[in-house]
């Protein structure tokens, strides 16, 4: 047997959600630059979960259709007022919330693909009401139901601060969200599809990759980002800083990538969102010592920013709380696993590798008064 560690350039599956070819990201063939540029990201969910673009009546009726499923059920949202909020991360509210929820759908265990595709409709109207809704009631405030005629992403911001966000926000955070939506078999999809191949249902295999996305590698790297910008404070701090980590054998979050090596196609767009909004809010500090980072990590490591490094000045830049960056990959990023969980349902057989053992061999039972 041999193993490669990490399964690094193992192709697990085959897909048409998205790909990675030659450093060039496509949702089922179109170009990431194009559907940042263009698409909203309700067409973009359409896209991933149809293998489409939906003409005008479609993307109206599916709109409509997100917008009356956005209720969470009265039982999880007086859970949420339970949980240990002073010690709860976000994301940990928001896995045991999405796994509350498939306790109270009817159709949980239902594997028909109309009950398939009405529970990713809820999963994906849904998680905004779960991320916003924690968000206040932790400070003590009552969630905001969302508006129907509010965009997606419009809706979101509303939901979160409980009033209408301008459009220069909405836009990037729209974007964002376009950017974040799909990323081939990236370590939470391949969670998600590892899960329901066993015909497990998809609220577990949404729960399941949220929790897979939590991690400082993978999606929990934007709230680090953050962390470490504030640290550093200002820019004339940022190349001591890195060199001192670097030197110190520390992963400097949002850079490197599994398979980019010549860098992220989805960063360039959230480098100049990061520069147009922090000069916005009169805090291009944030701008200046990212891109100051971004020269050393260069520099020092040939390393090249991720998807998470420009997003965490730009969420911030959005007034948005530093724990609530990851929160939002997951409201994005649930379109991409819910493509890929239907995907494997389409076409499915067990994810079951092999491991090479490499413990003692030939032991012998030890008695209990001899151990
Ligand atoms: C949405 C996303 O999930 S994007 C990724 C988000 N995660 C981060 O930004 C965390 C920081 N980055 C990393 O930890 C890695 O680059 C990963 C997890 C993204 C990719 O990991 P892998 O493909 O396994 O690369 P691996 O960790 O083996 O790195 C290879 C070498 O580059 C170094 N390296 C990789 N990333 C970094 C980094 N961010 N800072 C410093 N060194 C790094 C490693 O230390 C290693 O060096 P070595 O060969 O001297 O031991
Ligand atoms: O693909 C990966 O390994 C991680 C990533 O960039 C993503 O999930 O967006």
């Amino acid at each position: 047997m041999s193993t490669t560690k990490g399964l690094e350039g193992v192709v697990a599956t085959t897909s048409s959600v998205s790909s990675i070819i030659d450093g060039v990201l496509t949702y089922n063939g179109y170009n990431i630059d194009d559907l940042a540029d263009h698409a909203s990201f309700e067409e973009v969910v359409f896209l991933l979960w149809n293998k489409k673009l939906p003409n005008k009546e479609e993307l109206d009726a599916f709109q409509k259709e997100l917008a009356a499923a956005s209720k969470v059920p009265d039982a999880v949202l007086a859970q949420m007022k339970t949980y240990p909020i002073d010690q709860v991360h976000p994301m940990a509210a928001l896995r045991t919330a999405v796994s509350n929820l498939g306790l109270f759908d009817e159709d949980a265990d239902n594997q028909d693909k109309d009950a398939n595709l009405k529970k990713a409709v809820k999963l994906q109207a849904q998680i905004p009401t779960i991320v916003t809704a924690f968000s206040r009631i932790r400070k003590g405030k009552e969630p905001v139901a969302p508006k129907k005629e509010l965009s997606f992403a419009a809706n979101f911001l509303y939901m979160l601060n409980g009033v209408e966000p301008d459009d220069i926000s909405v836009k990037a955070f729209n974007k964002a969200l376009v950017l974040h939506a799909d990323h081939e078999l990236n370590a939470s999809t391949f969670t998600a599809r590892v899960c329901v191949a066993t015909l497990s249902d998809m609220y577990s295999g949404i729960t399941a990759a949220i929790g897979a996305l939590k991690g400082p590698l993978h999606g929990g790297a934007n709230e680090q980002v953050m962390a470490m910008l504030s640290e550093i404070g200002d820019v004339s701090n940022a190349e001591s800083y890195i060199k001192d980590a670097l030197e110190r054998k520390v992963k400097i979050m949002g850079f490197g990538h599994r398979v980019y090596k010549d860098g992220d196609p989805r960063a360039k767009h959230l480098k100049e969102m990061s520069r147009q909004l922090t000069e916005i809010t009169g805090e291009s500090k944030w701008y200046d010592m990212s891109v100051k980072i971004d020269e050393v990590v260069t520099n020092e490591k040939g390393l090249l920013p991720n998807v998470d490094f420009y997003s965490a000045s730009v969420y911030h830049s959005l007034g948005i709380e530093h724990d609530i960056f990851t929160p939002i990959f997951a409201v994005s990023r649930m379109s991409g696993w819910i493509a890929h969980i239907l995907e494997q349902f389409d076409n499915n057989r067990l994810i079951r590798p092999r491991a090479e053992y490499t413990g003692p061999d030939k032991q012998k039972w030890i008695p209990m008064e001899n151990r």
